[in-house]
């Protein structure tokens, strides 16, 4: 059974829900944000796994320890599939703010039923003596016209999630925690963990 897992993020909005997605299974996390001289990691991949495979690989590489990491975004269909893979750099490298005008302003005009969007993530866990295991998850939602709520991180004030009527940045933690993109691809990757770890 593992206790800890290293998660080669420097997002805190991301670090501070898998420290509480995990502690329910009681499995401890740190992340690049609890460490220092940690490297810059050039996501250039062409996909979302692609760029979670090449974060966790590099710290894998230099630690040599398993290392879990996500690559997530939101993916908008009147966009086509905008911003994806490039959600944190939309409009400028790491400014939520910015990115979410950037995202509101794109989609001005656009009917309420015609925001259709969702959330990705792929989660890759790389070891030194192992092949990567791969997970995902998405959750569907809606674009809204304007922010909503300060909860959550990144694009979680314009994204409504019908089932609760609310957006991601009007839940609470735990609530989105419980049907979010994230929790839905750490479901996946329990699925698979255990064989994978023991093989
Ligand atoms: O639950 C979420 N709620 C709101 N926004 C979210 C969520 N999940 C991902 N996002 C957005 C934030 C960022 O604009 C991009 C992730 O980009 P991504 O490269 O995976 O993360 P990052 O650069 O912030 O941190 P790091 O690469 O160190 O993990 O998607
Ligand atoms: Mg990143």
């Amino acid at each position: 059974m593992v206790k800890h897992i290293l998660i080669a993020t420097k997002n805190a909005g991301k670090a501070r829900e898998f420290k509480k997605l995990f502690s329910e299974k009681g499995i401890e996390v740190k992340t690049l944000l609890d460490m220092e001289n940690t490297p810059e990691i050039d996501e250039n991949g062409k996909t979302f796994t692609e760029n979670a495979l090449i974060k966790a690989q590099t710290l894998t590489d230099l630690y040599k320890i398993p290392v879990l990491a996500d690559d997530s975004g939101i993916v908008v269909d009147y966009l086509n599939g905008e911003p994806g893979i490039y959600s944190a750099r939309y409009a400028g490298d790491h400014d939520d703010e910015a990115n979410k005008k950037k995202l509101l302003h794109n989609l001005e005009g656009v009917p309420f039923e015609k925001r259709t969007a969702h959330f990705h993530c792929s989660l890759v866990i790389t070891s030194p003596v192992k092949d990567p295991l791969i997970a995902e998850g998405n959750v569907e939602g809606y674009i809204v016209e304007e922010e909503r709520g300060k909860g959550g991180f990144g694009y979680d004030p314009l994204f409504f999630y019908p089932p609760f009527d609310k957006t991601f940045g009007e839940t609470t933690a735990d609530e989105k925690n419980a049907v979010s993109h994230r929790a839905n691809a750490i479901k996946d990757l329990l699925t698979k963990f255990d064989e994978w770890w023991e093989e």
